[in-house]
């Protein structure tokens, strides 16, 4: 372990205490959540998201902290994990209230994934933001040893690289966008739109998941930061930006995310988990066609999509009851926000909707289930599963349409995947479709449901070439290995980059 506790103290500086980590994680979440069971007693379970999938094999393997909240109001226990150094960050109810269901989720996280539902604005929202990215910022400043890597994560946190970088300027710090960084137009409507992406420059490397949103980032570094950018194109892993701020180089890099594949692969060949699959087909009596949904339940995965283009290929004859079942695994998420109660409302009346028309007693046409279920069972779904539906009107990248192609060494199933989801750049062999375009929708969910034997192996080979070739630790390699290089070049770190100066709203265009 990098550190023995919560405060650990491995040396100074004039005005700062150091820890002993040289390798710190900053989540808005810790790896594990923390449950009270009604007895009393405390349970640690999986936090939810793909953020926490990626990144908890990454730390376990290079031995660091880990700085993040427990998911419950007012706890600072730090969980024991094996590998990990957990350094809590408590929140009280009003910080949750206002930080994480509020701006996090009720502002950026709808701004981000395309207005979806309206962005709400609250300056006391913002203020206890600005409050809580400055308490992640000095517990990470107590948990880092002196010249740290320090990696922090996601749009929880975007005012953190720059204020740890005032409180520990010895520390290399690289930050990665899980979600899409949105379109100029859109980011511009954000009050506080400037001290964001100066919040950001605070970084030596800032991650996105694809280049369209480095590009985005880096127009609004010239624009609203006034600072010199490079203009050319952003490749993948490759060809990255650069923002000069003073005397400091800021690269910007496109860098999509992965899962650890290998492991995923060899669990979905095991005796058990194959033997799981054949039980649940048997369990649902022996379908035709298992159709899969996995998702947190958020209405930016289109789960209303999949369901409304089944409940059209039903009524058009298209898809026969008789011969179908939809299992949608659900993971409740963000429950107190209201448009996500709102959604589950309008989801379950279309799950209702469904098996109201066309399931017969015991048979039902769509299974629901709202609740996360335990990983090897997952894994067992995703291997017996014929078609999985992926259909997210916006996704930063979408780990479950990965996660299916691991499973899948068979090279049996289906990828049905929205054009939409980060996943989808990489993803080419799926069945692809606009979410927007219900008959799109339903033709590459049919053609999927239809599709020949050999076609689907052909398919099925090109998707896991991909994802078993660019995995978890590929991109935290290609990430930190940038990270790393910074400095490398410091003395002229701009070398063969034609830099554009940065300047006021008329002196730029976005093209
Ligand atoms: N119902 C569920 N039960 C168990 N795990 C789930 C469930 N729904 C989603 N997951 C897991 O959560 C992660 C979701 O990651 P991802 O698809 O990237 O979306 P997000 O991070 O937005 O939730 C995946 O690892 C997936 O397997
Ligand atoms: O922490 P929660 O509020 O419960 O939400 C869970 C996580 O959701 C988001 O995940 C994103 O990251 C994935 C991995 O990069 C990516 O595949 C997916 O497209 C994103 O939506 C969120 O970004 C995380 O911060 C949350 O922890």
């Amino acid at each position: 372990m990098a550190g023995s506790g919560d405060e650990s103290n491995g040396g100074t500086t004039a005005d700062h205490e150091f820890g002993d980590a040289q390798f710190v994680v900053v989540a808005n979440r810790l790896p594990v959540d923390k449950e009270v069971l009604p007895d009393g007693t405390v349970n640690w379970k999986r936090s939810p998201g793909g953020l926490v999938t990626a990144l908890e094999p990454i730390l376990r393997s290079q031995t660091g902290a880990w700085v993040g909240w427990s998911g419950i109001a007012d706890s600072d226990d730090n969980p024991d994990i094996e590998g990990i150094d957990i350094h809590a960050v408590p929140l009280s109810t009003q910080e949750i209230a206002e930080y994480y269901e509020g701006f996090s989720n009720a502002t950026l996280w709808p701004l981000y994934h395309d207005v979806l539902v309206k962005p709400e604005y609250h300056r006391e929202w913002w203020n206890t933001y600005v409050e809580v990215n400055r308490r992640f910022a000095e517990k990470t400043a107590t948990a880092a040893a002196e010249g740290a890597i320090v990696w922090i994560q996601d749009y929880q946190l975007q005012l953190v690289p720059k204020m740890l970088r005032m409180l520990r300027p010895d520390l290399k710090i690289g930050f990665f966008l899980h979600i899409p960084f949105p379109p100029v137009e859109l980011f511009m409507q954000l009050p506080w739109r400037t001290e964001i992406v100066e919040g950001l420059l605070g970084a030596d490397l800032i991650g996105f998941h694809l280049p369209g949103g480095a590009q985005n980032f880096l127009f609004l570094a010239r624009r609203l930061a006034g600072q010199a950018t490079s203009k050319g194109t952003v490749g993948v892993r490759s060809r990255f930006g650069v923002v000069q701020v003073g005397f400091r180089t800021v690269r910007v890099g496109a860098f999509p995310i992965s899962i650890d594949s290998g492991d995923l692969d060899a669990k979905a060949r095991s005796k058990d988990i194959r033997k799981r699959a054949a039980e649940l087909r048997e369990e649902l009596g022996n379908p035709k066609t298992i159709m899969l949904g996995v998702d947190r339940l958020d209405y930016t995965k289109g789960i209303d999509v999949r369901l409304e283009a089944l409940s059209e290929l039903l009524a058009e004859h298209r898809i026969k009851p008789e011969e179908t079942v939809m299992i949608q695994l659900a993971t409740p998420s963000r429950e107190r926000v209201d448009s996500y109660v709102r959604m589950r409302a309008g989801i379950e009346q279309l799950v209702g909707n469904i098996n109201g028309v066309y399931a017969t007693v015991g048979q039902p046409v769509v299974q629901y289930l709202h609740r996360p279920v335990p990983r090897d069972e997952l894994i067992a779904f995703f291997v017996a599963a014929d078609v999985m539906l992926v259909t997210p009107l916006r996704d930063g990248m979408n780990l479950v349409a990965k996660e299916y192609v691991a499973c899948r060494s068979d090279l049996g199933g289906a990828l049905v995947l929205s054009e939409f989801t980060g996943a989808a750049a990489e993803l080419r062999s799926a069945y692809q479709a606009n979410p927007y375009d219900l008959d799109g929708v339903k033709d590459a969910i049919e053609a999927a449901v239809q599709q020949s034997t050999e076609d689907g192996r052909k398919r099925m080979r090109a998707l896991r070439r991909q994802v078993l070739a660019h995995d978890v630790a590929t991109w935290a390699e290609s990430f930190l290995g940038t990270l790393e290089s910074v400095t490398e070049t410091a003395a002229d770190p701009n070398r063969g980059v034609h830099l554009v100066q940065g300047g006021t709203e008329s002196s730029d265009s976005n093209e």
